[in-house]
């Protein structure tokens, strides 16, 4: 750039460019460091993860065009963010690193990483497969732990890789982190242990839901957390225990740091998978997803199935890891600046991204209850395209302050609904209105109404309002109430929008000719529908009550008042004072039973049901002790995730056999049955000795084996 260039223009062009590239790499910089800086160290991010990734590549393409502008302060030189100086710091002997990452969620893609490993490997072209080791990539927050002798001594994060915070405090108060380890662990003079401190999707929908009401009851100083990544690092790196431990956090142990060397006394491993059978067998919880793969076929393989199973773990995971399993090869790949050559991250379809709000709409549910819907412009969100996401409740859309025309985070994790977690600057210029809950219901025009202390506004129109009776008649069809199949949404929206249906007895009334000569019906699929009708007939009280959408009663509610009082006009007839006589009914539960039966229309619809041939086996408040019960008065507990049965499953099962399942473990507990990624409530039930079985325990319990756990 210094001498005159014999071909001026061309060099003047090529100077252009470079000056616009040279600005761009400084807003990268700028920006990822401000970003960094929010994830951080504060956990209150601004931008998905897919987005900060946008950038950092953009970076990382521009530093590749000129290498000469790589500065050691670069993003894309460092690892994580820094220590805060309101902890104690920990230097790491080990450095805490970085995992290269693969963006290509194509399965194929691992392909490219084995062939890289033998390449720097100089292995043969018919040398044997690399082994590797496969684990999810969980996403949390990286921690070390440090034992002497198989004591807990001290935990830190990974602060910029090099030194990390003192959280010892925090990290004392999860459940899944021994205090002390468990055999051989207990005679090793010094060993760190690396891991990811995580939370459960179920806890932290469960967390924001406390949130959310907190913030109803007016408490100051709360806030609903983005993600369960940050809720887990903001528990971890608080000053106060307190706080933490009241975060329910989970915990993965992975790897290794700094280890007493054999000739003083520590272990000897010779591969990756030793490692983690060890930690294992110390005591750490080590996901039962870690497989031994042999060769690139056999990682591809592993991140098709693990994606296939992504949304139905219990916990977010951005992507899979791959290890070299053998140690010495680990030691020979080495490392790069930020991040070691044998491992790489391989990504899935991010579960946050950017989009932006075209309109807020507000659906009115089975039981009248608002819900502001935020619709999108269409955005593919953890595999799928997402075109709508919750907003919630009315103090929800204010607190966030989302308006029409915003930019916003959209989360969808799991089977979750998609859900607005924020608002992304820069805000437009102007912005729309805020938001405003309509005063009349957007569906039948009645007034809208809010109960004090509540968070949710109603819509007063009961049964004459269509959006209720559609979602009634759904509710009353669906598999676990009367279960008429193929009566699914568009039917409905037909029968009730054509007025063949307004209420639930109407369908028992419906005839061939009718259902016939609606669109995009043939003769054959009315039958069908005719035909389940008819079977539906025959049910049971439990059912019956279920499907009948009273408020606050759901099917386990609807077995007990079933098996309770054995007969309808017993639960119809009972005072609140009754009701309450059945376990887990409340004084909330009982007024709306009664409500629900104080209504005439509501009576009316259940004698016109019983006369067009609705039945079911009744008894004078006894057990229905039809089937065999083996599981007759106990209370189990469910955790983690079962090789075959899904958590529905399970819990039906167990209701089946007479058992209840209940939420949390306690001296009352009978069983715990624990799975997979078995949480908090499996160290209570440890500390209780309470009884835990696998799925297998399970099952021959529901044969009515005996078992031993
Ligand atoms: N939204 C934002 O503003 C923002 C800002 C900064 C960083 N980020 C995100 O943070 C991530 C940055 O990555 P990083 O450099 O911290 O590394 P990384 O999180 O991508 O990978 C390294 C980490 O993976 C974790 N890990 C999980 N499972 C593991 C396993 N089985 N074995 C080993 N390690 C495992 C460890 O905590 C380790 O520290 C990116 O996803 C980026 O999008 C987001
Ligand atoms: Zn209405």
């Amino acid at each position: 750039m210094n001498e005159p260039a014999p071909q001026a223009d061309l060099f003047a062009a090529a100077d252009a460019t470079e000056a616009a590239e040279r600005v761009r790499l400084q807003a990268l910089r700028e920006q990822l460091a401000y970003h960094a800086w929010r994830y951080y160290v504060l956990d209150d991010p601004e931008i998905p993860d897919a987005e900060y990734d946008r950038l950092m590549q953009e970076l990382q393409a521009l530093e590749a065009r000129h290498p000469e502008w790589v500065t050691p302060d670069s993003p894309t030189q460092r690892v994580g963010g820094q220590a805060l100086s309101s902890f104690a710091s920990v230097t790491h002997r080990v450095p805490m690193l970085s995992i290269r990452t693969e963006t290509d969620t194509r399965p194929e893609a691992a392909l490219a990483f084995d062939a890289r490993i033998r390449r720097e490997l100089e292995l043969a072209d018919d040398a044997p497969p690399v082994d590797y080791v496969a684990e999810p990539k969980f996403d949390g927050l990286a921690i070390t732990l440090h034992y002497a002798h198989g004591v807990l001594q001290r935990a830190a994060t990974r602060g910029d890789g090099a030194t990390g915070e003192d959280v010892t405090h925090t990290v004392r108060t999860i459940g899944q982190v021994p205090l002390r380890l468990r055999g051989a662990g207990a005679a090793i003079p010094h060993v760190e242990v690396r891991g990811e401190v995580y939370m459960r999707r179920d806890d932290f929908e469960a967390l924001n839901e406390r949130q959310r009401q907190r913030i109803a009851a007016g408490e100051k100083n709360e806030k609903t957390f983005v993600n369960p990544r940050n809720a887990a690092a903001g528990a971890v790196r608080q000053l106060d225990p307190a706080v933490a431990a009241a975060r329910p956090l989970s915990f993965f142990a992975y790897g290794l740091g700094e280890i007493t060397p054999p000739e003083e006394g520590g272990p000897a491993f010779e591969r990756h998978w030793q490692v983690l059978q060890a930690l294992r067998e110390w005591g750490f919880p080590v996901s039962e997803l870690a497989e031994r793969c042999a060769g690139g076929a056999a990682l591809a393989d592993y991140h098709r199935r693990i994606g296939q199973r992504r949304d139905a773990l219990p916990f977010d995971i951005d992507g899979v890891v791959y290890k070299v399993d053998r140690l010495d090869w680990q030691r020979r790949l080495g490392f790069v600046t930020r991040e070691p050559r044998w491992a790489l991250a391989h990504k899935y379809p991010a579960q946050e991204q950017l989009t932006r709000v075209r309109a807020i709409d507000v659906q009115v549910g089975r039981t009248g209850k608002l819900t502001p819907v935020a619709r999108l412009e269409p955005v593919f969100v953890g595999g799928v395209t997402v075109t709508h996401a919750t907003l919630h409740n009315e103090d929800e859309v204010l607190r966030k302050d989302v308006r029409v025309g915003d930019t916003v985070i959209v989360r969808r994790a799991g089977d979750v609904i998609p859900e607005v977690v924020a608002v992304a600057p820069p805000l437009p210029q102007p912005r729309g209105e805020p938001f405003r809950m309509p005063a009349h219901c957007p569906v039948c025009g009645s007034a809208v109404v809010r109960e004090p202390g509540e968070v949710d506004h109603r819509c007063s129109g009961g049964l004459f309002c269509p959006a209720q009776r559609k979602q009634a008649i759904l509710h009353f069809a669906q598999r676990r109430a009367m279960d008429i199949e193929g009566l699914g949404d568009k039917l409905v929206d037909q029968l009730v929008d054509g007025g063949l249906v307004r209420t639930v007895a109407d369908l028992y009334r419906l005839g061939l000719r009718q259902l016939a000569e609606l669109p995009r019906m043939a003769d054959k699929s009315a039958g069908n529908v005719l035909a389940a009708i008819e079977r539906s007939k025959a049910t049971t009280l439990a059912r019956f009550l279920y499907a009948l959408g009273i408020r606050h009663v759901g099917e386990s509610t609807a077995r007990d008042l079933a098996r309770h009082f054995g007969r309808l006009e017993a639960i119809m007839d009972a005072d609140v004072e009754a009701l309450q006589q059945v376990p887990d009914v409340g004084p909330v539960v009982a007024r709306s039973i009664r409500a629900f039966f104080d209504e005439p229309h509501n009576r009316e619809v259940v004698e016109q049901l019983r006369a067009c041939g609705v039945h079911w086996p009744e008894h004078d408040g006894a057990r229905e002790d039809s089937q065999p019960q083996p599981l007759a008065g106990k209370t189990l507990v469910l955790t983690g995730t079962l090789p075959t049965l899904t958590r529905e499953e399970a819990k039906a099962l167990i209701e089946a056999a007479g058992g209840k399942v209940a939420g949390s473990v306690s001296r009352k507990t009978d069983y715990v049955v624990a799975g997979e990624a078995a949480g908090s409530k499996l160290d209570k039930a440890r500390e209780l000795g309470v009884p835990v079985l696998d799925e297998t325990g399970l099952r021959a319990l529901l044969a009515g084996g005996a078992v031993s756990p």
